[in-house]
């Protein structure tokens, strides 16, 4: 039974759904704060489910020797080292939607807050200062919102902001006109949404090219007066020069959810009067967080139990309808892929992965991910589904998918091709009706051959006399043969013989095996199937 650990403070319902579903769970939701603790028990786990106060670091990936996923339940992943743990084979899901009507909707309080002082006049009120004339405040209709950022949250803000009569700009390089239009946000580039909005709110996760996005100079080319809303994340404005701003009248107030440092106890911001502040709690919610941990604890029994991947970051969803219908052909493409790989011995510039009759119409993203850590696994033994694409991709390796109806024989059909700069060498197979990969074609020569284990591949002139000598040889230096396939260009043309051995071969069997009469290559190739 695959065990999960809940190390940060999920909804108590996840336990029961991980229960439901035959995982077994250990709920610790203060494990995550404590690191040296989660770094001795984190091994024993398959699965771990988090929030924002567990780090997966470098140091918990190594220590987690038996982790296949992390679930995020909720949207950011600042906290998990996605390359790391793709580079394991780790996958990481989030719950992309389950908190972002929460998060939009801590984004207008701030903003009516910041418009209405309502945290310093209630202060005041209570301080029995009835301070009339010092809040007064500013209307939000027809005042412009500028949302730096629209994508799910982003969009809900908009909509809400639609609702209190506000024109809406949007600054986000991946929205499309269209999209524009749809939900009514007039799209613009930075420097027109700083100069024309009253209030800025930003919706973009944390990235090299978010970071700072209001830096000093941005926040200089905003509107005098302008009021600045954070619920995102940390880091999207430069804090210094938000202080500044706010201290020389330029900007009119920050309300801000998050910040460079969490937990934030003390940061020179609290300190001035036109700033609201919450502890990260624009997801907090019970709705948000019943959905998310639902939906995280869901997502990760589905993919510990069936293989179903779902909201993962790091690799192609596969539903829980495709996943028994796409194993076969996904163990296929690995085996192609590691056939021509373990025959390539200069580097692959590219790989060409073509999908022919029923399996086009599967998801193939997963094959050719199988097919990529097969072609890749001679050379790093540590890739795997997770990593190969993105090794591929760091390598510059060109990366071609085909998909087309069914032109031959074969109800399903996968080629794979491995190009270097010398060659190009394709291998491609089907499934028997057991669901096990078959070999019918090698560099165009036609064939049928069970994937086994131990396979000697053997190129040759097509001689009489050369299958004798073989299976003579290989009697002499007891290799005991479990099935013997041939295949021929033309008669006295190149022919191949893909022998299924009991075993692997020394390094002088296989000398001896390529110095026969006749025998261009010999090789021996080994599948994890
Ligand atoms: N305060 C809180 O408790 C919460 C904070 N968040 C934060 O909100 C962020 C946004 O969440 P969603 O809207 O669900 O994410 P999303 O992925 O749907 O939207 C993010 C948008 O940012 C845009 N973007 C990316 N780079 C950009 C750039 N350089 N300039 C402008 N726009 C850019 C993207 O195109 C996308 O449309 C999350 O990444 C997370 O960090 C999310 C939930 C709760
Ligand atoms: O779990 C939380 O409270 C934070 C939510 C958040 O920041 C996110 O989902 O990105």
């Amino acid at each position: 039974m695959p065990k999960v650990l809940v190390s940060d403070k999920l909804s108590p319902t996840a336990v029961q759904v991980f229960k439901d579903n035959g995982v077994e769970v250990d709920y610790q939701p203060d494990l995550g704060k404590d690191k040296d603790k989660l770094l001795e028990v984190i091994g024993q786990y398959d699965g771990l489910a988090i929030r924002s106060a567990t780090k997966v670091t470098e140091k918990v990936i190594a220590a987690a020797t038996n982790l296949k996923v992390i679930g995020r339940a909720g949207i950011g992943v600042d906290n998990v080292d996605i390359p790391l743990a793709t580079k394991k084979g780790i996958i990481v899901m989030n719950t992309p939607f389950g908190n972002s009507i929460t998060t939009a909707e801590h984004a207008i309080s701030m903003m009516l807050s910041l418009a209405r002082q309502i945290p310093e006049a209630d202060a005041s009120t209570r301080a029995g200062k009835w301070e009339k004339n010092r809040f007064m405040g500013v209307e939000v209709t027809n005042k412009t919102l500028g949302i730096i950022g629209c994508g799910n949250i982003g969009t809900i803000v908009a909509d809400r902001a639609q609702g209190l009569k506000m024109r809406v700009l949007a600054f986000d390089p991946f929205l499309t006109a269209d999209r524009a239009v749809e939900i009514g946000v007039e799209k613009v580039e930075l420097d027109d949404l700083l100069a024309r909005a009253d209030f800025i709110t930003l919706h973009t996760p944390l990235t090299d090219q978010t970071r700072n996005v209001l830096s000093a100079e941005a926040i200089g080319k905003a509107k005098k007066g302008v009021r600045i809303i954070n619920c995102a994340r940390g880091g999207l404005v430069d804090e210094a020069a938000l202080a500044e701003a706010l201290k020389s009248g330029h900007v009119a107030g920050a309300a801000l959810d998050v910040f460079l440092e969490e937990p934030a106890t003390a940061n020179p911001l609290f300190d001035l009067p036109n700033v609201i502040c919450t502890p990260h709690l624009g997801a907090s919610t019970s709705e948000a967080q019943e959905n998310v941990a639902v939906q995280v604890a869901e997502q990760i029994s589905a993919y510990l139990m069936t293989g179903e991947i779902t909201n993962a970051l790091n690799f192609p969803s596969i539903s829980a309808e495709e996943a028994p219908r796409i194993t076969p052909f996904v163990k296929l493409a690995e085996a192609l892929g590691s056939f021509a790989g373990q025959l390539t011995e200069t580097s692959i510039t590219g790989v060409r992965i073509e999908f022919e009759g029923d399996v086009a119409d599967l998801n193939t993203r997963p094959m050719v991910a199988a097919a990529l850590t097969g072609a890749l696994k001679p050379l790093l033994a540590d890739v795997n589904m997770v990593s190969a694409p993105q090794i591929a991709k760091d390598r510059g390796m060109q990366v071609e998918t085909i998909t087309r109806e069914q032109q031959g024989a074969y109800d399903s059909y996968i080629r794979f091709t491995v190009i270097t700069e010398r060659q190009e060498r394709s291998v491609a197979g089907t499934l028997f009706a057991s669901g096990k990969p078959r070999i019918i074609q090698v560099k165009g020569i036609n064939m049928e051959a069970e994937v086994t284990p131990y396979m000697l591949y053997v190129t040759n002139l097509d001689k009489p006399g050369h299958i004798g000598r073989l299976g003579t040889l290989l009697g002499e230096l007891g290799i005991n043969i479990a099935n013997f396939n041939l295949g021929r260009t033309e008669q006295g043309g190149d022919a191949i013989a893909l022998v299924s051995i009991d075993g692997t071969l020394t390094d002088d069997q296989l000398s001896r095996i390529s110095a026969l009469e006749d025998v261009k290559q010999a090789k021996a190739l080994k599948f994890n199937l």
